[in-house]
């Protein structure tokens, strides 16, 4: 029993960070873990007080409760093999590809779903032995859809939420899963489901009519029968940045000097275009490498001398659709520099790296024109963190329509990124925009992101939690 319990828990897959090894006197190393979910929880959990509970990132790592820059981390322990099947197989290798439209073939193993069970019931005690009588439990994401349930089956008495950090596939998609009734029931365990998109949440209410055979009424869902009745209620609470904070990191002066010498470390271009994510098939980098070849090659950039900086950070390296990737990227990046290279010139500058923070926003505020090319996307935090760095009102957000934030941002430049035509098209005309409609449009997505930042986020999660999951607005019965 922990020495002390706690009114707030969060529980994720991962810790905010990762333990990647011990120093000289034997203490833990850590690093940030990658990604947005981490990036957008941390500065809620310091404001919270609460406890996180998730895996250290390595294997066999038991460990006491720890607190880390203003968090108290709880780890839960995964073996070799769990990573293997729960979290390289099951969430990665069938959830992920599942539910981002098939862009990958899911795979089904029963020895997957088994082990996933039995770690999302590892997650649920562990959040169960944190939490305080009566306390708000915050379940996060597809790695643990099982969570919301178990965890009420052992305590009645939480107020227990889940929010989707990915997209939610229509039903034709979603009913492939062998276990999609065991996934809905799981996920139905909870008071309030929360999505990025509304059509998120329009799919999942659907699935729990389709599968699960539960009533639908607008926005909730009518579960149990008896004196066990209850209304679980879903909708859209699209996910944001620390905005302020990000604008007050690229308003640093170190960092704005760094643009600046990121800008000549390139050999001055005229124009530098910005692709960051993770090396996942789902961000569309190789449809943005052959957009920017082609528009090499048609001459359709004048002769201005553009230059694509692509971060690709490491992630999931060990499932096979990610080195498979990693390959490809790095063999169209390498024929695009030597066909279009001359000495002392490479058209792309490719990075399989994670960066920190502030060389991100540096990064962020050297380039002329971000490109966030996702094939389908929950959100994509970096679209709002171009946003928020952009306090000298410049540079153009070229986004999918695929992604989350297209929903929010609509004074981007919005792209179908399988339309390589219309994505040419789009990339022209950011390089060509006025200053005064860059600065026009620029203002008003900064003023959406600052408005709708995270702390906004979990406020309004946490409030229609505590308020009953009361819904936000109505929409007329759903018919299975
Ligand atoms: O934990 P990993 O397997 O290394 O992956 C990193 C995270 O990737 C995904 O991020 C998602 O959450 C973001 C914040 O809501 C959102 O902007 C983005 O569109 C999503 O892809 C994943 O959902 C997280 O669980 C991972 O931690
Ligand atoms: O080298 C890198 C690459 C990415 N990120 C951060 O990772 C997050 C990515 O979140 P996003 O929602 O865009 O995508 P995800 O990786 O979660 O799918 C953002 O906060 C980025 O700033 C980072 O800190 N260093």
């Amino acid at each position: 029993m922990p020495s002390q319990l706690y009114d707030f828990v969060v529980v994720a897959n991962r810790l905010p960070v990762d333990k990647v090894g011990t120093t000289d006197d034997g203490e833990p190393l850590y690093e940030t873990s990658p990604g947005g979910l981490v990036t957008a929880l941390a500065p809620v959990m310091r404001s919270q007080h609460g406890a996180w509970v998730g895996w250290a990132g390595a294997p066999d790592e038991a460990g006491d409760a720890f607190d880390s820059d203003g968090m108290h981390l709880v780890p839960v322990e995964l073996s070799a093999q769990e990573i293997e099947d729960y979290y390289e197989g099951m969430a990665n290798g069938t959830l992920w590809p599942l539910f981002h439209d098939v862009i990958a073939a899911p795979e089904y193993h029963r020895h997957w779903w088994d082990a996933y069970a039995k770690v999302n019931r590892r997650f649920a005690e562990a959040a169960a032995a944190q939490a305080a009588e009566g306390a708000t439990v915050w379940v996060q994401d597809y790695q643990l859809l099982l969570v919301p349930m178990m965890l009420r089956e052992q305590r009645p008495d939480l107020r227990i939420g889940f929010f989707n950090h990915i997209p939610f596939p229509g039903y034709e998609i979603f009913s492939q899963l062998p276990w999609r009734k065991r996934v809905v029931e799981g996920v139905l365990g909870a008071d309030l489901v929360g999505f990025q998109r509304r059509s998120d949440a329009t799919n999942f209410l659907r699935a729990c009519r389709r599968a699960a055979g539960a009533t639908t009424r607008g926005s909730h869902v009518h579960v149990g029968h008896g004196e066990g009745r209850r209304t679980v209620h879903a909708a859209p609470f699209p996910i944001s940045i620390d905005a302020r904070g990000f604008e007050a990191l690229a308003s640093d002066p170190a960092v704005i000097e760094r643009a600046a010498q990121v800008r000549t470390e390139l050999g001055d271009p005229d124009a530098i275009l910005l692709g960051v994510d993770r090396l996942d098939y789902t961000k569309g980098i190789r449809h943005r490498l052959s957009t920017f070849k082609e528009l090499l090659e048609d001459g359709a950039l004048g002769d201005k001398r553009v230059v694509l900086v692509q971060v690709a950070s490491p992630s999931r390296e060990r499932v096979k659709a990610y080195a498979d990737l990693r390959d490809e990227v790095e063999l169209i990046v390498g024929r695009l520099n030597g066909d279009h290279g001359t000495v002392g010139w490479q058209p792309v500058h490719y990075l399989h790296q994670s960066f920190p923070r502030d060389e991100m926003a540096a990064l962020y505020l050297a380039a002329d024109a971000m490109l966030v090319t996702a094939l389908r996307d929950g959100m994509n935090l970096v679209a709002k963190e171009y946003v928020a760095a952009r306090h000298d009102d410049d540079g153009v957000l070229v986004l999918s329509e695929f992604a989350g934030a297209a929903d929010e941002l609509h004074q981007a430049v919005l792209v179908n990124p399988h339309d390589i035509d219309g994505t040419k098209g789009a990339i022209v005309e950011a390089l060509g925009m006025p200053k005064a409609e860059r600065r026009r449009r620029m203002r008003a997505l900064r003023r959406r992101v600052r408005e709708h930042d995270v702390e906004r986020w979990a406020r309004d999660f946490l409030g229609a939690l505590q308020d009953g999951a009361h819904a936000h607005d109505e929409e007329p019965a759903g018919q299975a």
